[in-house]
This record gives C-alpha cells, structure tokens and sequence, in this order.
C-alpha cells in the first residue's frame, strides 16, 4: 500500500484495513484550488497536517468545499520534499481517541505544496501569482512563536530582516520579509483584500503577525523601495490580522504509530528528522479534540467554515478564549510537566499524570492559581475546559506525547503562559501574588531544566530554544554536587529574573525574585532534589 494517488487507487485494499479515503476527485479538486485558490497556509508542519487539512478534508468529502488548500514552507524546505512530494501531497491523520480507538484517514485535500523561498524562482513566483488572485480570501499560519520575531534574545535585530528591511521586496531572505514581499504583490495587483490569520500559540498572534508585516510595509515605502500606499494598504483593514485560538494536542509522529500502520501494509513510513530539527513522517498524530475560534474579519469573505468545526466571533471573545487556554487551562500545564518530566526522566506525558506529585502540580498551577484570574468566553466555559484537559485529554494513555516537544523554546512561551497569570494577581484587589507558590517553581524549575542534568545527576539534551546561549550561561558553574545558598543562586540569576521578555513580569518588582531563587536552591540541592523539593510543596 503506497501513499500516492496510484496507490490510493485501489480503494478497496485501504477501506478493508479501515482507512477513510477521500470521496472526492482529488485531481479535480487540485485543479480547482490551483486556478482559483482560496486558502493559502504558511508552515507545512504536524498540526498544519492534523488540522487545517483535515477540517478542509471533511468539508471536501462532505460537499461543503470545491477546492482545497495549498501550503508554503519557507523554512524548512525539506518537509516538503521528504513528506510531501514523495506521496503526491497525500497524508494520514491518525486520530488517536481517549476510548482507545484510532480513525486513518488519507487526507487529500492540500492541492500544492511550495517552498516559499525567493532563490527558487518557479515556486516563488507561482506564490506571487497565487497572492495576486482576486479568490484568495485568507492565509493562515502554525509557523512557531518565533516565526514572527524581528529580534533575537538580546533584542537585536535579526541580520536577515535587517538586510532585507534596507534591500526592498524583490528577494528578501526574512521569513516575514517573504511574507510582506507577497502582500505587496497583492497590493500591486489592486489592493486586493484579504485575512491574514495566524493561528500559533500565542497571544494576540494576529497582532504579532500585523507587527512584523507592518515593520516591513513601513520601512520599504519610507526606504523607497515599496510604492507609496503599501504601509497603508497593510493598515487599512483591506488586509486584516485576526486573532485566533488553536487547540489540538499533536505530539510529532510516533514510532507506536508507525508501526501500526507499517502492520496494515502501508509502505514507505519512515519518518525524518529535519536538518532545522522538524519531526515529519508521512503521518502525522493527533487527539481528537480540536477547537479554531477565529475572529471573523474577513475583509474578502470567506467559506462557511463554521460546517468544519471552526468557530467564528468578535475580537474580545477570541482573547477571552485564548487566554483561558494558552494562559491557564492547557499549555501552562503541559509546560509544567515538560519541565519537570525532563528533569524526572518521563518520555510520556499521560505518564506524568500517574505521577502524584506532578498530578497534584499540575492540579494546583491549573485550579488553584490559575482559575482564578480566568474570564469566562462564554463560548467554552473554563471549569469543564480544564476538567477535560486534565481528566481525559493529558491522560489520554493513547496520545505519544513527550515532554521533551512540549520543552522546546520554553523561553519564548514562560511569559504568556505564566506571566499573564503574574500580572492579573499583581492586579487585583482580592487577590495576593505573593500567595502564589507553584508557579514561581516552575520558573525555578525551568532554571533548574537549564542546567541540563536529571534528579539523578545524569546530563541530558536541552530542547532547541532560541534563548539557550543568553540563559544557560547563567547557571552553568551551578552544579549538583556543590549547590549554593539561596543568596549565592540570586546573585547568578538576578539577570535572568530580570528579564521580563522571558517572565512576561517584573518578578523582582512583585517580591517574586527571592522565591524562584530559594526553590533554585532546593532543585538544585544534590540528587534527588527535585523530587524532595517537589513532595515538599505540591505533594
Ligand atoms: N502541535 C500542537 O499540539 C499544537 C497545537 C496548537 C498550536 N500549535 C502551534 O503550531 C505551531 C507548530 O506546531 P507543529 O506541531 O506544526 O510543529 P512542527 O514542528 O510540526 O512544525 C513547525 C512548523 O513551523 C515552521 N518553523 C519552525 N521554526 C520556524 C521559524 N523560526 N520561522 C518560520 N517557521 C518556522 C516549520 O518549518 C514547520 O512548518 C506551534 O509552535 C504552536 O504555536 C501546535
Ligand atoms: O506548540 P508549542 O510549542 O507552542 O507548545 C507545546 C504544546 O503545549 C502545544 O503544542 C499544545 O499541544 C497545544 O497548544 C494544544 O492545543
């Protein structure tokens, strides 16, 4: 069983080993989104897989849909020729339930897949000519946090947007430079509308994303290098930046699940790990679980995608929603069994939930700290999200998901994540911040993580994060061994504390500092010490 349109062909032979194939043309359909495309995403990586294409599959199968959708990558262009070229742009979704039954479809609905990078001029001016078509009606992106950053660590630009900034929008290298050299195809094409939607973790992400288009559009016309009215076309809410909020756990495909399908006679399923360190396979895996609440500023129209699932509201909705998920009831919690499921050696969140300690961490960050600063969407209500996030979705024994996906760029994601939650105690009338003591221990965990080391004293691989050379140098001449007094911990980690881009607070401001640095000390008090520590204030 080959993962191409001739061996999807017979039908027959995949529907008998229980896999959903398309029911519709797909070579119709691919040239129907090639000649009037109208979705077009940015980052060609597992939840792009798991999700928007799979939403856009459903809606295809069931007639909703006439056309599909077509990716760009414009970082790692190896995804695409290692995952998609090879098997005709076709993927499997494996759905992994929390009742232990598993749904294979081949998803067929991404009609192109291109590398969006300016030295290849065939594929880049097919994205050009595709950003000029009065059809298109939105872009949507999982390109990571740091996709839309600007800046490094210290806050210095990065030399390739800063080039770019001075060179114009002919070839630029930037990621978001080759995102506004595309928006100035459109605007030259007749100031045509159209939503750009990010649909990453983070917070505001239509404003990051606004940001970073902005900073080119502005520059490139004040440079005379854009015609004059670009910078206002961006601005204008021809082109709108919506807010959105994203949910769906999709851990990097599993070698559980490969074997699985390797068993059902699929062939060619190895998978790769990327020279820029993206997990791909020709499958991807995910929960079942999935909400996309966008805000509905479509400046061009859009599909009902309401009959896929995906929610639509106002703006103020959408920040409520997200930040009930992103700052409180899914991801603070899942960074708090990443970093403590390195140091504790775990390879599987839903063990982590078996753990009672880190069950009752993650209990307390969730409920008893976090809850409290929620405001209710409306549209989900908080106390049944969470419930859900930790009775069945995190447990789910089902999901392969690792602490160590979740570990990645944890610097980028501290801030929203916690410090939101920081701020609002800071802020309230009734509530206490110096009452918080969990949080400030997963701050001291991830300084303690920092250093590379297990409980057990056995050294292991930090997860890439683009802060790694600006933090770790600050506890490196900590060691196990010969831990510090509390004192001597803040003296070393006074800069990193201070760093309120990291902690999205001011932790010194708010009395916070001192805390995170004796619970350094304890982490870091010889082997065995985060367990101590741990059984001491969450056990
Ligand atoms: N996986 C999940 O459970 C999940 C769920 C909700 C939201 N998200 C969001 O989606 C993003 C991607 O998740 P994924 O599972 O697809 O990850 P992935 O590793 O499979 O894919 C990452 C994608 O981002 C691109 N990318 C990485 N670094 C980049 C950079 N510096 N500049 C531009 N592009 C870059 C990669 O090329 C790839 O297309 C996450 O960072 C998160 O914001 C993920
Ligand atoms: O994708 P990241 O790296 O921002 O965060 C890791 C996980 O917390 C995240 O991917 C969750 O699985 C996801 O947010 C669930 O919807």
């Amino acid at each position: 069983m080959k993962l191409n349109l001739q061996g999807i062909a017979d039908r027959q032979k995949w529907e008998e080993k229980g896999y959903h194939l398309p029911q519709y043309d797909v070579k119709k359909m691919a040239e129907a989104t090639k000649a009037n495309p109208f979705w077009i995403h940015f980052g060609a990586g597992n939840l792009f897989r798991a999700f928007h294409a799979n939403v856009v599959q459903g809606m295809l199968d069931r007639g909703e849909l006439d056309r599909g959708l077509i990716v760009a990558e414009g970082f790692d262009p190896e995804i695409i020729e290692k995952m998609y070229v090879p098997h005709d742009n076709l993927g499997i979704a494996v759905t992994l339930k929390s009742d232990g039954t598993i749904a294979k479809t081949v998803v067929g609905s991404v009609a192109e897949a291109i590398p969006l990078d300016t030295s290849r001029e065939t594929s880049y001016r097919r994205l050009k000519e595709i950003f000029q078509k009065n059809s298109l009606q939105m872009a949507t992106f999982t390109i990571t946090e740091k996709g839309y950053s600007l800046t490094d660590g210290k806050g210095e630009p990065l030399p390739d947007a800063a080039a770019d900034f001075a060179a114009g929008p002919e070839k630029p290298a930037s990621y978001m430079g080759k995102v506004a050299s595309l928006l100035y195809a459109r605007f030259q094409a007749g100031r045509l509308p159209i939503a750009m939607v990010s649909t990453d973790n983070c917070s505001h992400n239509g404003d990051k994303l606004y940001a970073a288009v902005a900073a080119f559009a502005e520059k490139w016309e004040k440079n005379g290098k854009a015609e004059a009215g670009f910078a206002a076309y961006i601005r204008s809410g021809q082109v709108s930046f919506t807010w959105s909020m994203i949910d769906k756990i999709t851990p990097r495909p599993d070698a559980s699940v490969e074997e699985l399908l390797r068993k059902d006679g699929v062939e060619d399923l190895d998978p790769a790990v990327t020279s820029k360190n993206t997990y791909v396979a020709p499958f991807v895996n995910a929960e079942e679980t999935e909400y996309l609440v966008i805000e509905d500023a479509f400046p061009n129209g859009r599909p009902e995608l309401e009959k896929g699932g995906l929610m639509f509201t106002n703006r103020e909705t959408v920040d409520k929603v997200e930040r009930m998920k992103v700052c409180t009831c899914l991801n603070p919690l899942h960074t708090c069994l990443a970093i403590f499921g390195c140091l504790l050696g775990y390879r599987k969140i839903s063990d982590e939930m078996n753990d009672p300690e880190l069950k009752k961490l993650v209990e307390a960050v969730g409920y008893t700290e976090g809850l409290p600063v929620v405001t209710d969407p409306g549209i989900l209500n908080p106390k049944e999200f969470i419930d859900r996030v930790l009775k069945i979705r995190i447990p789910n024994p089902f999901m392969p998901d690792t602490p160590q996906r979740i570990a990645t760029d944890t610097s980028q994601k501290l801030a929203i994540r916690f410090g939101e939650t920081v701020k609002a105690y800071a802020a309230s009338e009734t509530l206490d911040v110096a009452s918080l003591k969990l949080i400030p221990l997963v701050f001291a965990g991830w300084l303690r993580y920092l250093m590379a080391v297990d409980d057990e004293g056995n050294s292991f691989q930090l997860n890439p994060d683009p802060f790694l050379e600006t933090v770790c140098p600050y506890v490196a001449g900590w060691s196990l061994e010969a831990p510090g007094t509390s004192a001597e911990a803040e003296a070393v980690l006074r800069p990193v504390l201070e760093n309120q881009k990291i902690f999205g607070a001011d932790l010194y401001g708010l009395g916070l500092a001192e805390k995170v640095c004796g619970y350094f000390q304890e982490l870091s008090a010889g082997k065995g010490a985060v367990r101590r520590t741990l059984r001491k204030y969450a056990g």
